[in-house]
């Protein structure tokens, strides 16, 4: 896939295989589009958004499955392909594309899977820069993104996070986004700037 048009195209074309389990109708979509460690990133996310929560396991494992289903589609083809397919863009996405990674996947989720849930949904499109007024659903999503990270080694701010987490995801979120902030972030999203205010009170 090169062109805008051909991931476009994917996405319109792809349809859900009665014949195969949702996971694996998932899994399909990820071999097809060469993003296969993707899956094993979102397997992992979903794992321990699960292990994070008593409540809603099977949406939590979806959503952590799908956080990054747009993961085929370049950074440098985020913006347009954005705009194709009407996402709204805020201006700090047209500056660092790459944040559009949340809103695109969400998008494929409810276009190419049928997710209707908007516990799902909210999940996914904010997954990496939180929001105003998130869900407890959206916070543990967003922290097993952040603790099962998709780079090798260990995450940096793991040992302050575990550490913050044994008294809540909020004090948790809160240290990845000091690490964040504090570290030379190419734009401050205007979502995770909302997130932040609200952790802090
Ligand atoms: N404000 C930002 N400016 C620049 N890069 C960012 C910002 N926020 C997150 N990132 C980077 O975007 C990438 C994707 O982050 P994230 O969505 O949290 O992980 P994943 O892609 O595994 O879901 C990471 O490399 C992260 O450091």
């Amino acid at each position: 896939m090169r062109e805008n048009t051909d991931y476009i195209e994917y996405i319109n074309n792809f349809k859900l295989k009665t014949n195969q389990s949702f996971i694996d109708n998932i899994k399909r979509f990820y071999q097809e589009t060469e993003t296969i460690s993707t899956f094993h990133h979102g397997q992992m996310v979903a794992k321990e958004a699960v292990s994070l929560s008593k409540k809603h396991s099977e949406q939590l494992y979806q959503a952590g499955l799908l956080h990054d289903i747009s993961a085929f589609i370049p950074k440098n083809k985020h913006l347009s392909v954005s705009e194709k397919l009407h996402i709204p863009v805020l201006k700090e996405e047209r500056q660092v594309p790459l944040l559009l990674h949340q809103k695109l996947s969400a998008y494929i989720a409810r276009e190419c899977f049928q997710i209707k849930d908007p516990l799902i949904l909210n999940a996914i499109e904010c997954h990496t820069t939180l929001k105003k007024d998130f869900t407890n659903f959206d916070l543990i999503i967003f922290l097993a993104d952040k603790i099962a990270w998709d780079q090798s080694g260990t995450p940096p701010y793991l040992k302050d996070l575990n550490s913050a987490l044994k008294d809540s995801p909020q004090k948790a979120a809160l240290v990845y986004i000091d690490y964040l902030l504090s570290h030379n972030p190419l734009i401050i999203h205007p979502w995770l700037s909302a997130a932040q205010k609200q952790l802090i009170v």
